[in-house]
């Protein structure tokens, strides 16, 4: 059996780890919304959590980055002020950093960077960043002092996601998020073959606004999901109305959708009317939620462990034989 599965960082990696104990021949089209040049080095978090977790590299405990971690870089270029202070740059992971930096820049391109990485991480799994081209995920915030050149004509300003969701912790109210050249971005090589040849699409319970969404933004890519012949079934990142993990929440505020795992469901829509689902996984605790035009059941969708993962993607499984 063929399962792609679209996922960004620390909630897709989780999923993955169960989506790859069904044994079956696993593609992961992995959000590169987050990524960043960050002092000369390309940082692309989401592949980065999904590669050193399925590789067994990652620190379990803190959720992201590299196990048995240490910070020497880091303080070193704090001691020479070198901005920005805020990101949690490892020693470990900025040998992965130098040499992706050093393949883009002898000209390969991401998808082609990330499978070699690979080749020593043996994820058990295929990486594909969702595109090789340009995409940064911007967070529009308010700013007072912005002039009429701003976003929205004045009283805003487009800051890096990274810079929203880490430096401040997503504190900053988020007016909108924007995709930067995500309509000329083309998926990257892979992503359409696996979607085509898929017996089923698994969307991860990421975070919808900033690491589904980008991913579904790439020019294409989301005609190919819908106009695939397998079902599509999503997984709900919200339980009994708050995030499973990471900051949601925020996110979702600031698109105007509630903070429940029908709201999601609804956010992502029925296949049959313009959305991309067949198919609506929600926790036992959200019995009763209803999605328009999507078949939704319950299951519990705790990822406490890989064993936990594994039956709630076998209940997937289910789900999309029962759409079919
Ligand atoms: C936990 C979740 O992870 P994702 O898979 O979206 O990176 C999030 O950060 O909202």
């Amino acid at each position: 059996m063929r399962i792609v599965v679209l996922a960004g960082g620390i909630g897709g990696a989780r999923f993955l780890q169960g989506v790859r104990a069904t044994g079956a021949e696993v593609t992961a089209i992995v959000n590169v919304g987050d990524d960043v040049t960050l002092h000369g080095l390309r940082i692309c978090p989401d592949l980065d959590s999904v590669m050193y977790t399925l590789g067994g590299g990652a620190d379990a405990e803190r959720g992201w980055g590299r196990a048995g971690e240490t910070w020497a870089v880091k303080e070193e270029l704090a001691a020479y002020g070198a901005e920005p202070t805020w990101f949690g740059l490892g020693d470990k992971d900025v040998a992965t950093h130098l040499v992706r930096t050093r393949m883009l820049d002898a000209g390969y391109p991401l998808s082609a960077v990330t499978e070699a990485l690979c080749s020593r991480w043996k994820p058990g799994v295929r990486l594909l960043p969702a595109t090789d081209d340009r995409l940064e995920t911007h967070v529009v915030v308010p700013d007072p002092d912005a002039g009429p050149d701003s976003p929205d004509g004045g009283g805003s300003r487009a800051i890096h996601f990274q810079e929203w969701w880490i430096r401040h912790r997503a504190a900053l109210p988020a007016q909108r998020f924007v995709f930067i050249g995500a309509d000329a971005a083309k998926p990257a090589p892979g992503v359409l073959d696996a979607l085509a040849a898929a017996d089923v699409v698994l969307v991860a319970p990421s975070n919808p606004v900033v690491s589904i969404a980008p991913i579904l933004a790439v020019g294409g890519l989301r005609d190919a999901l819908v106009a695939g012949s397998a079902p599509v079934i999503g997984f709900s990142p919200i339980i009994g109305g708050a995030p499973v993990r990471g900051m949601a929440d925020k996110c979702l505020a600031a698109v105007d959708v509630p903070v429940t795992a029908a709201g999601v469901g609804g956010l992502y829509g029925a296949r049959s009317a313009d959305g991309i689902l067949d198919g609506w996984l929600v926790d036992t605790s959200d019995a009763g939620t209803a999605v328009d035009g999507v078949t939704v059941r319950e299951c519990p969708l705790w990822m406490t462990d890989e064993r936990a993962t594994l039956a709630m993607v076998q209940q997937g499984l289910t789900l999309a034989e029962e759409v079919r």
